[in-house]
């Protein structure tokens, strides 16, 4: 009796959460979505990554291949046995597909990693709100967007939150976990216990647009775009600067670059729509001219520099 009540109370604590979600979907199988998918099935989640055509979801495969043979190296580095071993349990898991009201039916949680539109965003959820059982977690990856926005097209809000990653996936540490007013406390642990079971440190943000690493980041790189624009110093400078004298990883441009120009526009156009009056959201020319032409940055070949498409 005693000990019932001791396990009881321990699962029922806000620190200490038992991860329920086994099977997720992902939706999307892009830079961000085949990372999201990848972590989930190396953490020994039945995961299915979806998206528009075959020739899309067969392009993320390689990719997401491609990742797991630099992991492997570095985790098993003189194990051939073990590397195979560990590709073989992390491709099990891992389904693709391009039917996504299927894929639903099964799925404990989905997580949407689509383009950076509220539009094909909610016009996603109110399909995917049919077609998932009630008991199904929706969550979005949006950078920008207020999960309240996407979350309102659905009849389930209390099972909506923000499930915000980091580019790329596999490496990249911090989760940002977001709830919305009407997410409710299960589904809220329930996000975060899933975050953790990745591996990855949890923190916590209201609803607010950029949530905290995006409010702060992309502000940055817009504004050494602006450095740039006055012709204040060069793209490579502006990011040996940053890179020797603020110990960053990547320069700015090469950041812009790694996120997509595309990803980037959306953000601010977005921000600029609903504050106008902000400088720091103002729209740049040379981003805006970039994208136009389909300078998109590492994934089309080029942007702020070039690059040999693989
Ligand atoms: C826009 C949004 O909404 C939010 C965002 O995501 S904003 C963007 C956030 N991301 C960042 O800020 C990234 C900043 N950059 C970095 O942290 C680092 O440059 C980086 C981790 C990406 C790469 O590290 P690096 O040391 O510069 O480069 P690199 O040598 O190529 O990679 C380091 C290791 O990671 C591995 N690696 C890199 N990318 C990988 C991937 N996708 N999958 C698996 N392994 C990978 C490499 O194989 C390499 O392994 P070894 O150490 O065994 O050689
Ligand atoms: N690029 C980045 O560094 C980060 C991006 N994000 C966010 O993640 C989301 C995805 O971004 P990326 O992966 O960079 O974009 P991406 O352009 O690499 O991939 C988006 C994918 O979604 C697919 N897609 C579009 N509409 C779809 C639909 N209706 N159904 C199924 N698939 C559809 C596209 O075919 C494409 O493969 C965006 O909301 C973005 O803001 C979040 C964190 C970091």
């Amino acid at each position: 009796m005693a000990f019932t009540k001791f396990v009881i109370r321990a699962f029922s604590t806000s620190t200490l959460h038992f991860n329920a979600v086994k099977t997720v979907t992902v939706i999307g199988s892009g830079l961000m979505g085949s990372g999201i998918a990848q972590v989930a099935a190396a953490t020994g989640h039945k995961v299915t990554l979806v998206d528009k055509t075959k020739e899309i979801v067969d392009k993320a495969e390689v990719s997401i291949k491609k990742s797991i043979d630099r992991i492997v190296k570095k985790k098993f580095p003189d194990d051939a046995k073990a590397q195979l071993k560990y590709s073989t349990d992390v491709l099990a898991n891992l389904n693709m597909s391009t039917d996504v009201l299927t894929a639903v039916k099964s799925s404990d949680l989905v997580i949407e990693a689509i383009v950076e539109n509220l539009d094909v965003k909610r016009e996603l959820f109110g399909l995917l709100d049919n077609a998932a059982p009630e008991k199904t977690l929706f969550a979005s990856n949006t950078s920008s967007i207020p999960i309240k926005d996407i979350a309102s097209v659905t009849k389930r809000k209390d099972k909506f939150g923000g499930l915000h990653f980091f580019n790329p996936v596999p490496l990249m540490k911090l989760l940002e976990v977001i709830r919305i007013p009407e997410t409710s406390d299960e589904t809220y642990n329930l996000l975060d216990a899933f975050g953790k079971a990745l591996g990855k440190t949890t923190v916590q943000c209201k609803d607010t647009p950029g949530f905290i690493v995006n409010r702060l980041l992309v502000p940055y790189m817009v504004e050494a775009i602006r450095l740039v624009e006055r012709g204040d110093a060069s793209p490579r400078d502006v990011d040996t600067a940053m890179k020797l004298g603020a110990g960053y990883p990547m320069g700015p441009f090469e950041l812009l670059d790694y996120v997509g120009l595309d990803t980037t526009k959306f953000i601010i156009d977005g921000w600029s729509k609903r504050d106008p009056e902000n400088p720091l959201f103002k729209p740049s020319p040379i981003l805006n001219k970039l994208v136009d032409d389909n300078k998109l940055g590492l994934k089309t070949g080029e942007g702020f520099y070039k690059y040999n498409k693989q």
